[in-house]
């Protein structure tokens, strides 16, 4: 069977309104990779080095980044070969089928949330200021409440935004759940001390932690954090279960550079990439596996409450090369 046909099966088979999610979310993307796309099998009528050289640059504006594109275009050269391929239009299907099955080779493709076996699991969230965590703390919480039957509980540990404390209250409002705050400026840690005690004296399955993108440097956010994990160790041996770190699909390369950086500092277990409705170069959840092979556990689709949704490798592939199926 072809790669589109096993792949639309495999859709057709999922929640038809997480498909629509993808489908929309994944819309800039899309339609830029696939208009680039067809008017480059318009221009060639048979493939050569220089058709492989577009290629090579569509893929990397569409932020699937370096090493991965050579990785995909290289599989792709292989295949043209042994099939003596001439015609560029029926290399598309090849070019997904190589992103998918490049992303799932040796991938840890777990999205599940890893839960404490009894009492409290405590999910930390980590990265830079306007990626969007507060707004995924939200969202977050939503889902696992909703999905998971879980009591949720969140902590304002991010004490250094102007905004983010009274940001995060009010998403607690909305939800109808506690939310552990401290004064603006104050010990980011001990609020999460105290939302550590409130979760556990209140029976909460879920804490999720707020924490600062951006301290004095590097060596003080590193520090910060080391001193939460220990905090959170204390209080819950198993803690954090989660520590996931929200990457703004927007900023590209850099926003995946900020990530390796975030690797160093701190041991992360999932990926959120949010904002991805808000790209047209969807390839960057390629380029975090190539960078970092850390799980993308959730990506962002659109602003709504129920748009972050658990990153689906079949969905997600569909949604950015649908137009290319025809
Ligand atoms: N379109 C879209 N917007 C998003 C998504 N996730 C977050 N946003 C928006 O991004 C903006 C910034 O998100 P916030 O959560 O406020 O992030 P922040 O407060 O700037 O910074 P941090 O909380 O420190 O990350 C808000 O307007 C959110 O609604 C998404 O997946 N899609």
């Amino acid at each position: 069977m072809g790669f589109f046909k096993s792949i639309k099966e495999a859709i057709v088979g999922k929640s038809a309104k997480t498909n629509e999610k993808y489908v929309a979310g994944l819309d800039k993307s899309s339609e830029t990779f696939s208009s680039r796309m067809n008017a480059l099998a318009a221009r060639y009528r048979e493939i050569d080095d220089n058709y492989f050289e577009e290629l090579e640059n569509i893929l990397i504006m569409s932020d699937v980044g370096v090493n991965m594109v050579m990785t995909i275009v290289d599989e792709i050269k292989k295949e043209v070969r042994l099939n003596n391929i001439k015609d560029p239009r029926e290399i598309n299907e090849i070019i997904a089928d190589k992103m998918f099955v490049i992303y799932a080779n040796d991938s840890i493709m777990t999205t599940k949330l890893n839960y404490a076996k009894e009492g409290l699991t405590v999910i930390l969230m980590v990265g830079v200021n306007g990626a969007g965590k507060t707004t995924t703390i939200g969202k977050l919480a939503h889902k696992i409440m909703e999905e998971d039957h879980k009591k949720v509980m969140v902590a304002a540990g991010d004490t250094f935004r102007a905004g983010a404390i009274d940001q995060l209250a009010v998403w607690a409002e909305r939800l109808g759940i506690e939310c552990v705050t401290g004064k603006e400026g104050g010990d980011p840690s001990s609020v999460i001390f105290d939302g550590l005690k409130r979760a556990k004296e209140a029976h909460a399955d879920v804490l999720i932690c707020d924490t600062a993108g951006r301290l004095q440097n590097k060596v003080g956010l590193m520090k910060e954090l080391e001193k939460m994990n220990r905090i959170i160790k204390r209080e819950v041996p198993d803690g954090p279960q989660e520590t996931l770190l929200v990457i703004d699909a927007t900023t590209g390369q850099n926003g995946v550079n900020q990530a390796v950086e975030f690797s160093k500092i701190t041991d992360i277990t999932g990926i959120v990439l949010t904002k991805m409705d808000g790209t047209a170069k969807g390839g960057i959840v390629l380029s975090i596996k190539d960078m970092l092979n850390i799980p993308v556990k959730f990506i962002g689709l659109g602003e709504k409450i129920d748009d972050l949704q658990e990153f689906d490798l079949e969905q997600y592939i569909y949604g950015l090369c649908h137009d290319l199926m025809g």
